[in-house]
């Protein structure tokens, strides 16, 4: 106990105690009734409380803005140390042909990561704001302070590596040629392509979008009077490219979607039955050209919701997505490509959001949750092929994912590219902020093993033919070399180009000159015939003759000898498309797929069927393979099973073996 309340304390122990006698002692004719006692002794009680909360509220006071001075010294200290750092290297204007082939080379990936620093804002200059954040392609160093537990402090430097960095340096026009341009010709040929803004807020997110989608509102009519230029002689260059262009812009926050073309109408982001997803009571609308183009981006962009932030006075606090889809009137049966530009709401840390009230603490806590779930995605999604265990993509988790659904679906059969931009601001006060972000983005880019080149295990299998194997083999059989490999399958492996739909594929065949759909199509049945046979064999056995697909698109099944005296297993015609069977037992060759679903009866009787196959974790959970097809004799389906889809583990379960 200090003196001072050594002071302040005894009188008040000697008033107590006379109290105390006054209560309890001899009650004389003038001694106070006891009722009054007791409330003058609460009075006194809660006094004392009050005057004890004020001096605590005094200490925390005093405290706090302790707090604040020990923090503006921190930062004073941290401009000084980071004037002390060396001036970085100005970086070229452009970036070398080396670098960018090395970033967009075939490596297997999907998904492409970038970084992008931008300048040092004037008014942060005029604060004594220093850059600390270097682009050095294709690496990022971020310089940052490192307190010791001693009091001592150093600068260490943090090396990331990306696919391409841009620096203040680089403009738009060399941002846009790298990263968003080559998504053009893959939505041009029905490909789905996804370009993703993210960073702190006020790093720059909705600057290189804008301009992003200023340039393609440009390229993606010239680039498609191009390609009817390619394929039509006849073709006199007007706006009639044979692509329709539809646009919808909405914005997502939380659960809630806002239509940016209607309003802020209130939309819904739902998926039907078929698993495809619906943007319902959204506005969508044709594209006539480059302008129209441009004055619905304004239009919608003018419509987004901001708030002032710590970092940024005018900060969108939604995810903007703007979904352009592509239809090809030549080819109506080929699948639609988009387009999606998503500008990602800014992610804030704890600091930067301690002056928000309860709703604007919850919306940071919503949109950190859904960066959290897109990072899942795309990460899983790259270790699919890594793993042998089942993935779990969690892309149902939020509206974001869902919408991108396609690009996170190892059974998409679409060509898909996703590329991520990460901005960053170059400052020394941010520079925990970009640590942030980088720790974020640097597990997207996931490394694959490098791909067997030479190494073909059969060639009569596409499934297992490389890019540079596919490429020659399209070069030698069909028609002199007159389909160009980098039209149909410039980065596809055997197995990738097998999963491309037939109108797809007859689509990017066109694009090459003198090829017509029939030309294209006999080869799609050509490779495909491939694809039946190997894997008709590898379940049948090496004997057995395999199933064949006509030119006109008639499949044959492959005929398994019947066995002499076999009992009819299954009353054949009750059979109908979506009814799951489970195979005989010397059907099930690997033990892989005891169970297939019916998709399509052939003429001859035989059945188009996907496999069914047990989740690897779990044997009575079972897995849909859609893209896995092949052609089943009906004496190969043994009993009907009755599964049932699990909506939230999205497994089948077994019900009832009929
Ligand atoms: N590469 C750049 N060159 C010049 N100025 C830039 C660049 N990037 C961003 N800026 C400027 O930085 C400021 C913040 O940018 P912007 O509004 O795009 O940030 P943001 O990341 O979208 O922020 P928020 O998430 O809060 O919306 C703007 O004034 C913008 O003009």
């Amino acid at each position: 106990m200090t003196a001072t309340e050594m002071t302040t304390s005894q009188p008040d122990l000697a008033e107590k105690e006379e109290r105390q006698q006054s209560v309890a002692g001899d009650a004389g004719p003038d001694s106070i009734p006891a009722s009054v006692t007791a409330t003058a002794l609460c009075k006194e009680k809660h006094a004392a409380w009050s005057t004890l909360n004020s001096t605590l509220r005094a200490k925390e006071g005093s405290a706090a803005e302790r707090l604040l001075g020990q923090k503006a010294q921190m930062s004073s200290f941290i401009f000084e140390a980071g004037l002390k750092l060396p001036r970085p290297e100005p970086l070229p204007e452009a970036l070398s042909d080396e670098i960018l082939l090395a970033a967009t080379k075939d490596d297997g990936r999907d998904t492409t990561v970038c970084i992008r620093v931008r300048p040092v804002l004037p008014h942060e200059e005029a604060k004594g704001e220093y850059p600390v954040v270097i682009a050095s392609n294709p690496g990022l160093n971020v310089h940052s302070m490192d307190f010791r537990w001693n009091g001592m402090s150093n600068i260490k430097t943090n090396k990331y590596e990306v696919d391409l960095a841009f620096g203040p340096e680089h403009d738009n026009d060399v941002v846009y040629n790298a990263v968003a341009k080559p998504l053009i010709p893959l939505v041009l040929s029905n490909g789905m392509g996804t370009l993703l803004a993210y960073g702190q807020t006020g790093s720059g997110k909705t600057y290189t979008m804008t301009s992003m989608q200023e340039r393609i509102a440009t390229d993606i009519f010239s680039l498609a009077r191009q390609h009817r230029c390619a394929r039509d002689p006849a073709y006199n260059g007007s706006d009639d490219t044979g692509f329709v262009f539809t646009l919808c812009f909405f914005e997502l926050m939380g659960k809630q979607a806002f239509d940016l073309l209607d309003d802020r109408k209130s939309i819904s982001i739902l998926e039907d039955t078929f698993g495809a997803v619906q943007i319902v009571g959204a506005r969508q609308e044709d594209v006539v050209d480059s302008t129209h183009f441009l004055e619905l981006i304004e239009r919608g962009s003018a419509l987004r919701r901001t708030e002032a932030t710590a970092k940024n006075e005018t900060s969108s606090r939604s995810h903007a997505v703007c979904c352009i889809k592509v239809r090809n009137n030549e080819l109506p049966e080929a699948e639609d490509g988009m387009l999606y530009l998503v500008d990602l709401a800014g992610s804030e840390n704890n600091s930067d959001s301690s002056h928000h009230n309860r709703d604007r603490i919850n919306e940071t806590k919503e949109i950190n949750k859904s960066l959290g779930t897109l990072k899942e995605c795309i990460r899983n999604r790259s270790l699919v092929g890594l793993s042998n265990n089942h993935v779990h993509i969690p892309f149902r988790t939020s509206r974001l994912t869902l919408i991108l659904k396609e690009a996170f679906d190892p059974l998409s059969t679409r060509q898909c590219r996703t590329t991520v931009i990460a901005n960053v601001s170059p400052g020394i006060l941010d520079a925990q902020q970009t640590l942030n972000t980088m720790r974020y983005i640097e597990p997207l880019r996931v490394t694959l093993p490098p791909q067997p080149t030479a190494v073909v295990d059969d060639q009569t299998n596409p499934a297992t033919w490389t890019n540079a194997y596919l490429r020659k083999w399209i070069l030698a059989n069909y028609l002199g070399g007159r389909v160009d490999p980098n039209m149909l399958c410039p980065t596809e492996s055997g197995k990738q180009l097998c999963r491309v739909p037939m109108g797809t594929f007859i689509n990017r065949c066109m694009l090459c000159e003198g090829v017509d759909p029939r030309h294209a199509k006999e080869l799609y049945l050509k490779l495909w015939n491939l694809l039946i046979d190997a894997r008709t064999r590898n379940r049948n056995g090496p004997s057995k003759p395999a199933a064949r697909i006509d030119a006109d698109g008639a499949r044959k099944a492959s005929i398994r000898p019947a066995v002499p005296g076999r009992p009819k297993q299954l009353a054949v015609k009750q059979l109908k498309p979506g009814q799951f069977v489970a195979l005989t037992p010397d059907a099930i060759s690997d033990g892989k797929a005891p169970i297939v679903l019916l998709l399509e009866k052939r003429p001859d009787g035989a059945w188009v069927v996907a496999d069914v196959v047990a989740a690897e974790n779990d044997p009575d959970r079972y897995e849909l393979l859609i893209a896995d097809r092949w052609v089943a004799h009906t004496l190969l389906l043994k009993k009907l099973v009755e599964l049932e889809y699990d909506r939230k583990s999205r497994y089948y379960i077994l019900k009832n073996v009929v």
